[in-house]
């Protein structure tokens, strides 16, 4: 940032480009708008069901149809792409996580029914075990210990099972070391050249998930904690490394998640590298902003606008946010 010379008072006054909207609109330094965001939809097994989830007021978890539906309205709202996960049926969850790379499960299939419904919305998908196996973790669980090299193997046939239904973006947010370099060599030699990876490269070992877990439907299921893959909360310069792994092993966006407690490392991040930077407003602050508006005690339409213009401030270029679609409703009528 250039150095700023500031005339003594009176002679400067930092209220004149302040005094009217048409000066502020004219001085305003960042935007949001829908095509900055991706919005996270939750899948569920049905036809026709959306189902309320009683942590996050206001997200449902969607049928493959509905959620189809849903799609075409985030796109007809300008929203550039969803991120879909699932809540997978406890019968289908396991220690192996099979049902990870089951080119029928739930969001592969409603990948193949957004594409074909709404070719021109961008599907990004998770790449992780934490919805498909039995003990909530991110990878293989052997005795006490999250092998990493053995979780590989089953995040590359994953991430080849989505890419094969039509994913756009592949999401890898397990953390496990080495899975970009892994998933790239693999869509390369699988004749995905062009599919893109989002790294999940600076996930934080965080509080704010807790709403996710039951939405997915793995709040009671997870044993211990994730701290020995995902950050210590406690780290800036550590995600720079992550970052720096992720991107020379081929990702060409990276994220910084949560959101709103991590501006620091999104700016960072932004500054270092300059890579494409999202940040995820995670269901935390999705259940803590939203449970505080509903309780009369934030007005929500300016509290999440103001959640949004902070990832930019921050130096984001854009955000998956559960708020997308009605921030983009909004943005429609204004
Ligand atoms: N891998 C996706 C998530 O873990 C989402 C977390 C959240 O929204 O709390």
């Amino acid at each position: 940032m250039p150095e700023s010379v500031v005339a003594p008072f009176p002679f400067s006054r930092p209220r004149r480009t302040r005094q009217a909207p048409w000066i502020r609109d004219l001085a305003r330094e960042n935007s949001v708008g829908t095509g900055d965001l991706i919005w996270p939809i939750f899948i569920r097994e049905g036809a026709d069901v959306e189902e309320p989830i009683s942590s996050m007021p206001g997200v449902n978890r969607l049928s493959v149809d509905r959620a189809a539906i849903a799609a075409e309205r985030a796109a007809d709202l300008g929203i550039p792409c969803v991120a879909l996960f699932p809540n997978t049926p406890r019968e289908r969850l396991s220690e192996d996580c099979e049902e990870a790379w089951n080119p029928d499960n739930l969001v592969n299939t409603a990948t193949r029914a957004i594409k074909r419904m709404v070719p021109e919305i961008g599907v990004m998908l998770d790449v992780a075990l934490d919805p498909y196996s039995i003990h909530g973790h991110d990878g293989i669980l052997r005795g006490d210990e999250i092998v990493n090299d053995e979780t590989l193997v089953a995040l590359e046939k994953q991430a080849l099972a989505q890419a094969e239904a039509g994913a756009d973006i592949l999401g890898p947010s397990d953390m496990m070391d080495g899975r970009i370099g892994v998933i790239r060599q693999a869509l390369e030699s699988n004749d995905f050249p062009n599919t893109i990876i989002m790294s999940y490269a600076a996930k934080y070992a965080s509080a704010f998930y807790g709403p996710f877990r039951d939405a997915v439907g793995a709040s009671g299921q997870l044993k211990g904690d994730k701290k020995t893959y995902q950050m210590d909360p406690a780290n800036g310069d550590e995600a720079l490394r992550e970052v720096a792994i992720d991107l020379s092993e081929g990702a060409d966006m990276v994220m910084v998640k949560p959101g709103m407690p991590y501006l620091d490392v999104c700016r960072r991040v932004k500054e270092r590298f300059g890579a494409p930077t999202y940040a995820y407003q995670v269901s935390g602050e999705y259940a803590m902003l939203a449970g505080a508006c509903d309780n009369g005690w934030l007005d929500r339409d300016r509290a999440v606008a103001e959640s949004l213009i902070a990832f930019k401030r921050a130096g984001c270029d854009g955000v998956l946010t559960y708020f997308a679609m009605e921030f983009a409703e909004k943005m429609a009528t204004e």
